[in-house]
């Protein structure tokens, strides 16, 4: 299998003027291989949402490497940095924030399509068969942000993501906030689109038993490090670190 994401001794420290600065991540190195899932877990604080954050190119990392499909794309811009975000996507907690309140969800996830070429008529087809695989009436497509419950927000921007067939999304805690039985209609989805294109997902997660569930793979972090790293049956059943032992106690 051919990797699709590869870090190398991805690095970030937060500068305090009052105090040490923050080393939020440090030497975190993997990769995901193009269709896999891949966990990060970790307590609060372990730099989880920083590691994502930084290969989202929301974050400048401080020293390391990001790598998309073997090229390095950490300095990534201007028509690179499009080019790259038609490649990959991401999906974090707060969908409502993601969407720009003066425009219908419609106009967001058509957004992207207009700007890959499509024409208006086929943004809005494409939109509304994208608002139904993520479990939306097309009437979703004509509502704002703010007219929606939190788990149809977070449907919408997952659809948002999935339109221009990434090949990578990372999902940062983007279906914690959704009720057992979407969460499992949105799980669902993502299985079926990871068969049927092959994306892979890198996927924040507090949830042990979903990420033993939905995962291939688990990365374990504490404090801004990898600690631990494998098949998550056999971390969780049988964890080698005291702390994912206890992280994993915590939450069973
Ligand atoms: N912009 C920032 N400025 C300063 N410190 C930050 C900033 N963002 C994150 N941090 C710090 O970096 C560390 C890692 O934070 P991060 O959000 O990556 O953790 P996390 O594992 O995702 O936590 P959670 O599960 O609570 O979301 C924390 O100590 C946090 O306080």
């Amino acid at each position: 299998m051919d990797t699709i994401l590869q870090t190398a001794h991805l690095k970030k420290v937060f500068p305090r003027k009052d105090g040490e600065d923050i080393v939020a991540v440090d030497d975190v190195t993997f990769s995901l291989k193009k269709g896999e899932k891949l966990a990060i877990i970790g307590e609060s604080g372990s730099g989880k949402t920083t590691v994502a954050r930084m290969i989202a190119h929301l974050l400048e990392p401080t020293a390391g490497k990001v790598m998309l499909a073997g090229e390095d794309i950490t300095n990534a811009g201007g028509a690179k940095l499009k080019e790259v975000y038609t490649r990959m996507q991401m999906v974090f907690q707060n969908p409502v924030d993601s969407f720009d309140p003066r425009c219908t969800l419609g106009d967001g996830i058509s957004e992207s399509l207009l700007n890959h070429g499509k024409s208006k008529r086929q943004a809005a087809e494409m939109t509304k068969n994208l608002l139904a695989l993520c479990g939306l009436g097309e009437e979703f497509a004509q509502r704002y942000p703010h007219e929606v419950s939190g788990g149809q927000c977070q449907r919408a921007a997952i659809a948002r993501a999935l339109a221009i067939e990434p090949e990578l999304v990372i999902l940062d805690e983007a279906t914690s906030a959704l009720d057992v039985t979407v969460q499992a209609e949105v799980l669902d989805l993502l299985n079926r689109l990871q068969e049927d294109r092959g994306i892979a997902y890198l996927f924040i997660c507090h949830d042990i038993a979903l990420v033993q569930d939905f995962c291939d793979q688990v990365i374990v972090m504490h404090e801004g490090k990898i600690v631990e790293e494998g098949i998550p049956d056999e971390i969780i059943n049988n964890p080698q670190q005291a702390y994912t032992k206890k992280l994993i106690d915590s939450v069973l």
